[in-house]
């Protein structure tokens, strides 16, 4: 850890973190900082461990040692329940839990006493706000319509301003662009530039599997693999394609295409 760094503008560290499943170590000390005015990208192959890494950071999943301190909070001696409402989460896995005829409008007013992994009614109402949410994501024409009807593009939307019902200090994108056509996905991430953009905004943590959706705000880029960190830091100097050869399992070439966007090639 950089020992000289202004422990006031570090909202995540994890250090030497070790996790469990069953019988196999599947986070293999993990050292990891986060600053604000930074947004990252976690990258990695399939089973790398991404989304162990954010499970034990939510403490969702107990971490065998290390340790984690969040928005200034060490775990262990923080309700983490309450920390959680601090943090949003969007992930596509989240959709099933919605009910189909919910409108859209409904969807976000939930998250203003939601809390991670627990749908529930918000106890006061604030429709006002909901609707801003909506029309921060570029979707409030969408209010009313029903949840079974939304393209995926448009859920991922309304599941981030169901997110910003809480002003959430942190944002967690677990793979938001799966299964959004090309367009989509592009529209997507012009909405996601939007909000990493807004100056009190929250930090992003952006899981992918590709470079090509790493979009210019994301500053900074963690690889794991197999559990470790390959690479972390500056997104100019992990984004290489040794490492990213190293991430994946075979040649890659990655580079820079224009307008900070990349892309990734095996060879
Ligand atoms: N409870 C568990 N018991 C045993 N192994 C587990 C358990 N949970 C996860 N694993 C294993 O840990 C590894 C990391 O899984 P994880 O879901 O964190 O990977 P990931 O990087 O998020 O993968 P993906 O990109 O496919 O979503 C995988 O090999 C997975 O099979």
């Amino acid at each position: 850890m950089n020992e000289k760094k202004d422990q006031k503008s570090v909202v995540l560290s994890v250090e030497k973190l070790v996790l469990y499943g069953g019988n196999t170590e599947i986070l293999k000390g993990i050292d990891w900082e986060v600053s604000r005015g930074e947004h990252w990208a976690i990258l990695g192959a399939n089973g790398c461990g991404k989304s162990s890494l954010l499970a034990a950071i939510l403490a969702y999943r107990p971490a065998a040692k290390g340790e984690i301190c969040l928005l200034g909070e060490r775990y262990g001696r923080f309700n983490w329940p309450e920390l959680r409402k601090r943090i949003g989460m969007v992930s596509s896995v989240l959709s099933y839990r919605v009910p189909a005829e919910e409108t859209a409008l409904e969807t976000v007013l939930s998250g203003e006493a939601a809390q991670l992994g627990f749908w529930s009614r918000s106890e006061t109402v604030n429709g006002a706000k909901a609707l801003q949410c909506l029309e921060e994501m570029g979707v409030r024409r969408l209010a009313d319509r029903r949840w079974a009807v939304l393209s995926q593009g448009e859920r991922q939307k309304v599941f981030i301003a169901r997110a910003l019902m809480q002003d959430p200090a942190m944002l967690i994108l677990d793979e938001p662009c799966a299964g959004l056509d090309p367009v989509a996905r592009e529209q997507f991430l012009v909405s996601l530039r939007k909000l990493a953009q807004r100056e009190s905004g929250p930090t992003l943590l952006f899981v992918t599997h590709h470079v090509e959706e790493i979009f210019p705000e994301i500053s900074h880029v963690l690889v794991l693999q197999e559990g470790r960190v390959l690479g972390a830091g500056v997104k100019e100097d992990v984004l290489e394609s040794e490492l990213l050869s190293r991430a994946f399992g075979a040649p890659v070439t990655v580079e820079n295409w224009g307008q900070d966007r990349w892309r990734l090639t095996p060879n």
